[in-house]
């Protein structure tokens, strides 16, 4: 049995949008134009501050508005799923895994009080024994601490990462556990680019693919 730990945003769930809305509600609090969906998708991946500072960046707002911006930001996250999907497939995924009798675990850069939110409100934090929030500790990814800490948290078995992004598969490489990459999320390189066990672009295949590394014997225990 293996402990399988997930990225959250662009992995599980395209939570693009409700990001976008909230990073617009906070520019227009300042009379700032809005930025685009696809540059709040390119804008996500390292969590608050480095969101806000490339938000910031679009539209010329200086450094000075940093700390009380993200504030705004941080404000309106506990409430922003309501325009959050899960990406098809997945929510049988988890509980193929689960019932295959793995256990799961949530590592992201998605401050912590608005991702136990978005998981209670898709009824997914029934599925993980450890949640790891962008805030959870004093490191957030890529540093390899709050992977390894996910993994420490899981009863002993090989360990396997699955996420959407560059950060994410670097995380992975520093923390010496396979990479399962989704292909279809926020990432901005190549899928060649980005160091992996495996790739897939529908969650319904995932679970295959899982048991086939896990045969193969690619994992750390
Ligand atoms: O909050 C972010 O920037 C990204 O979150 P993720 O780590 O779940 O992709
Ligand atoms: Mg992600």
């Amino acid at each position: 049995m293996a402990r399988i730990v997930f990225d959250l945003d662009g992995t599980l769930i395209d939570s693009a949008p409700d990001i976008h809305a909230i990073a617009n509600a906070t520019l227009a609090g300042i009379g700032a134009a809005p930025i685009t969906l696809a540059e709040a998708r390119s804008f996500i991946g390292n969590g608050v501050p480095t969101f806000v500072a490339r938000m910031r960046a679009a539209r010329g707002i200086p450094d000075s508005k940093q700390e009380a911006l993200t504030q705004v930001f941080l404000d309106r996250y506990d409430g922003a799923h309501g325009l959050t999907r899960i990406y098809p497939g997945a929510e049988r995924a988890l509980d193929r895994l689960r019932g295959d009798g793995h256990a799961l675990g949530i590592c992201t850069n998605k401050p912590e009080r608005p991702c136990r939110a978005v998981l209670d409100h898709l009824d997914l934090a029934r599925h993980f024994d450890v949640i790891l929030g962008g805030d959870t500790l004093d490191r957030r990814k890529p540093d390899p601490a709050p992977l390894r800490a996910a993994f420490d948290a899981l009863p002993h078995g090989p360990c396997l990462y699955v996420g959407d992004s560059d950060v994410d598969a670097e995380t992975a490489l520093r923390a010496d556990v396979p990479f399962v990459l989704f292909t279809e999320g926020y990432r901005k390189s190549a899928i060649a680019e980005l160091p992996h066990a495996v790739a897939f672009d529908d969650w319904s295949a995932m679970p295959g693919h899982v048991a086939d590394l896990l045969a193969q014997g690619a994992s750390t225990g």
